[in-house]
């Protein structure tokens, strides 16, 4: 999908929302269990037929699917054939290797499967990163800030002339492809952090977990770091949208915290 195509998407729906497939078979309701063979897809589909006219995008954490083996997988292959193609697709894999390795990570959800993007992690540098930006009109989304305590460990490290790790990766990184082709991952739970990296990269966008489950507000988001007629922004919520129910109208609750976090992003949009 093209940058065009998605900001064109966003407008129309007066949308940026992300909602994270992360299926937990544990956490599916029960009469999906009993009722269905891949109650995993059934599960997701019915998410899908309920939120799709109030996001814009799907992100798929693909360890949900391959913690539960071969079943997981096709699981995840039928999910992102049932994705209007319309919607733009994220498999958040957080890879990156050697080259040669990347080349088949890269055939794996642009080939093999057909997801529009996937999360790349930066710190085995562009060699690890160059083999995902060789499919035409297919992103990478490079890890930045990320959204949990640990971001603290290494990300937040400045070197001597005071250049944060962070900064570093989007500073430098910027080289390899333009803002058709990267997007960077910044955590909603650093909103202090938004309007700096909002200035590093005012034409790129941002997707942002960690609203809902992990404390990020939309409002702070938007407010920050949201580009006047571009957006700029995929704010992804997971949990907060796939369990806001667990009994048979689950799907239907599921659409009722979609249109929350989508009413708080019309009125920027
Ligand atoms: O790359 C990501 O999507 C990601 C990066 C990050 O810094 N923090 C983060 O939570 N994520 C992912 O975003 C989703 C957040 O899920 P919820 O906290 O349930 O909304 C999960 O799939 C995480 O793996």
């Amino acid at each position: 999908m093209t940058r065009q195509e998605l900001i064109n998407q966003i407008y129309r729906k007066k949308s940026c929302l992300s909602i994270g497939l992360d299926v937990d078979i544990n956490r599916i309701p029960s009469h999906l269990i009993e009722k269905y063979d891949d109650p995993v897809f059934e599960f997701n589909k019915q998410i899908i037929d309920h939120t799709m006219d109030l996001c814009v995008c799907y992100k798929l954490n693909i360890a949900f699917y391959e913690s539960i083996g071969v079943e997981g997988w096709s699981s995840l292959a039928k999910t992102l054939e049932y994705i209007p193609a319309d919607i733009f697709t994220i498999a958040d894999a957080k890879r990156g290797d050697i080259g040669n390795t990347s080349k088949m990570y890269a055939r794996t959800f642009f080939d093999h499967m057909d997801f529009d993007s996937i999360t790349v992690a930066p710190y085995m540098g562009v060699d690890s990163v160059a083999p995902f930006l060789e499919f035409k009109e297919k992103w990478v989304i490079l890890l930045a800030l990320t959204s949990n305590v640990g971001s603290r460990d290494f990300q937040h490290h400045t070197d001597r002339k005071g250049e944060a790790l962070y900064q570093k990766v989007i500073r430098e990184s910027q080289t390899w492809a333009e803002s058709d082709r990267m997007m960077y991952v910044v955590g909603a739970t650093h909103p202090e952090k938004l309007k700096e990296i909002r200035a590093l990269v005012p034409h790129h966008f941002l997707l942002i977990p960690g609203v809902g489950a992990q404390g990020g507000t939309v409002d702070e988001v938007m407010k920050n770091a949201h580009v006047p007629d571009a957006c700029g922004l995929l704010i992804n919520s997971s949990r907060g949208v796939i369990y806001a129910g667990d009994d048979e109208d689950f799907a239907k609750k599921s659409r009722a915290a979609a249109m929350e976090l989508q009413q708080e992003m019309a009125a920027y949009l």
